[in-house]
């Protein structure tokens, strides 16, 4: 079997519009970036105006999924529909199919404290495994709550020991083949200065990354990569 190829995602949440995004993919692209219009837009006659179908609530920050109206602004999107009633958190298999999941899981301190962590992030990926028919473009990312935006990163063995688990848990309740082929990355407080360590470990195939991914810190992230002998 081909070895798992390490990945790097970087999650901007509800951040970064105009010059925020010009200066981070600059850092990234080592040049000035086009901003892409929608597909739609590029197709459509100018005469007619593309609607995003939600936007975040507030001001943009650390909110994982969503679009802010200066977002919307910035990508010339000048209409936005709101509060529909067909909007829905749920993942579906229709969610799934054509596009690639990263699908995540993780469990709360008081979950964690109370010794049930693996109990909870196997409850999350049985969820998943219900839905998922086909598992070439899926990956897990395990993101502890209490290590969100926190600062505070899982030591290597704390993610290791979760990875494996739920690794185990893929053997024993998919395949052997999904066990050993799936990627599970790791998210929550990776930075610049503790992600060599993490990906080190063995059952670790990236990172899922927030706040250090708006920063040039992404780039070491992206090259710790280079940690595992079998990433590209
Ligand atoms: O939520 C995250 C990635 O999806 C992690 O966020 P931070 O890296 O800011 O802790």
């Amino acid at each position: 079997m081909a070895p798992r190829k390490f990945f790097v995602g970087g999650n901007w949440k509800c951040n970064g519009a105009g010059d925020d995004v010009k200066k981070i993919v600059t850092v990234l692209n080592d040049a000035e970036a086009p901003r892409a219009p929608s597909q739609v837009k590029g197709l459509l006659r100018p005469d007619f105006a593309v609607a995003a179908q939600n936007c975040w609530v507030r001001k943009g920050d650390a909110f994982t999924g969503e679009i802010s109206a200066e977002m919307l602004v910035n990508l010339q999107v000048p209409w936005v529909i709101l509060g529909h009633s067909e909007r829905r958190a749920l993942l579906s298999d229709q969610m799934i199919q054509g596009l690639k999941v990263i699908a995540c899981i993780g469990e709360t301190l008081e979950q964690r404290e109370a010794g049930t962590t693996m109990e909870v992030v196997a409850a999350q990926t049985k969820a998943i495994a219900e839905k998922v028919s086909d598992w070439t473009n899926v990956m897990l990312a395990y993101e502890s709550v209490w290590a969100i935006g926190t600062g505070k990163v899982a030591s290597p063995a704390q993610a290791e020991e979760v990875h494996d688990g739920l690794r185990k848990w893929l053997n024993t309740n998919v395949t052997p083949a999904v066990a050993e082929s799936i990627r599970i990355i790791y998210g929550g407080s990776v930075n610049g200065a503790n992600c060599k360590e993490l990906a080190a470990q063995p059952d670790l195939d990236g990172f899922l990354v927030g706040g250090a991914s708006l920063k040039p810190e992404f780039v070491d992230i992206v090259k710790s990569a280079t940690v595992k002998s079998s990433s590209a």
